[in-house]
């Protein structure tokens, strides 16, 4: 059993549980469902943007905890102070140590900044959950969704006003995933069943083969202003960034650093 099935076997889980607590009916009402979304995709194309993606992220079933002494509401502000083009947070208690509180209290803290709900999307009632905590962009990982699911979550998304980031991590995956639905391609660096790279090098063997039309975002693993470069010269517009500032005492001050350095 990879770490990706155990999580997706929790996962299921939960979700039955969380359907037995609260009704769609209810989160149907949550007042963040009528609000207009910010767009990641129009976030991205803007040539003013950093194009970086910071994560709030307090553990990972990789590093253990990689930060327990901050606070959503300090650190989402500070990224979104020091010019993140979106937001990231993870609602996975079990591996991530995140909540949709988390997540709530990053939305109320900001309003106008794109957020995506980072979690591992299996079922159209976290798709609708994710409405209802004020989410812009969801989610979709190739890795454990068949075609046909990630077309319909994809449909769902669009439905209700969101936006997909369809989470790749190779060519295979690639190839089957791909749909109308999907705004935003990821290829996720780090291989999700076994957690194992430590480098880009999955982003830079599939620049070229993802439709020049996808706008492409690079995750996980990137610490170098220097592979943010690297990355923009292969085409990439977005760069999905949690460890390398969520380890630091402050991450949005590392976070501002970095896209100083970015842009010097
Ligand atoms: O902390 P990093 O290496 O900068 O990675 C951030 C983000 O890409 C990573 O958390 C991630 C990418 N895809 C995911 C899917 C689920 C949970 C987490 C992730």
């Amino acid at each position: 059993m990879t770490i990706l099935d155990k999580i997706i076997a929790h996962k299921a889980q939960e979700v039955a549980q969380r359907k037995e607590q609260v009704s769609v009916q209810v989160l149907e009402k949550s007042g963040f469902f009528a609000k207009t979304n910010n767009s990641l995709k129009t976030s991205l194309l803007n040539p003013a943007s950093s194009g970086i993606i910071a994560e709030f992220k307090r553990k990972s079933p990789s590093k253990g905890i990689i930060n327990g002494n901050v606070t959503v509401e300090e650190v989402t502000a500070g990224y979104v102070k020091a010019g993140a083009a979106c937001l990231s947070v993870l609602t996975d208690f079990e591996f991530f140590g995140g909540t949709s509180e988390d997540f709530l209290k990053a939305r109320r803290t900001n309003p106008t900044i794109p957020m995506i709900r980072k979690d591992f999307m299996i079922d159209e009632y976290q798709i609708i959950e994710a409405k209802s905590l004020g989410a812009d962009v969801i989610l979709l990982i190739a890795a454990n969704l068949t075609p046909q699911r990630i077309k319909d979550l994809g449909k769902l998304t669009k439905e209700l006003g969101m936006e997909t980031l369809l989470e790749i991590h190779d060519e295979e995956e690639l190839n089957r995933s791909l749909n109308q639905y999907i705004d935003v391609v990821g290829v996720n660096n780090r291989n999700l069943k076994n957690f194992a790279e430590q480098n880009v090098n999955a982003s830079l063997e599939l620049a070229e083969k993802i439709p020049a039309e996808c706008i492409k975002i690079s995750e996980s693993c990137i610490s170098q202003a220097e592979t943010i470069k690297l990355l923009k010269s292969v085409g990439y517009k977005g760069f999905l960034i949690g460890e390398t500032f969520m380890k630091t005492e402050n991450p949005a001050e590392a976070l501002k650093k970095f896209i100083n350095e970015v842009r010097s």
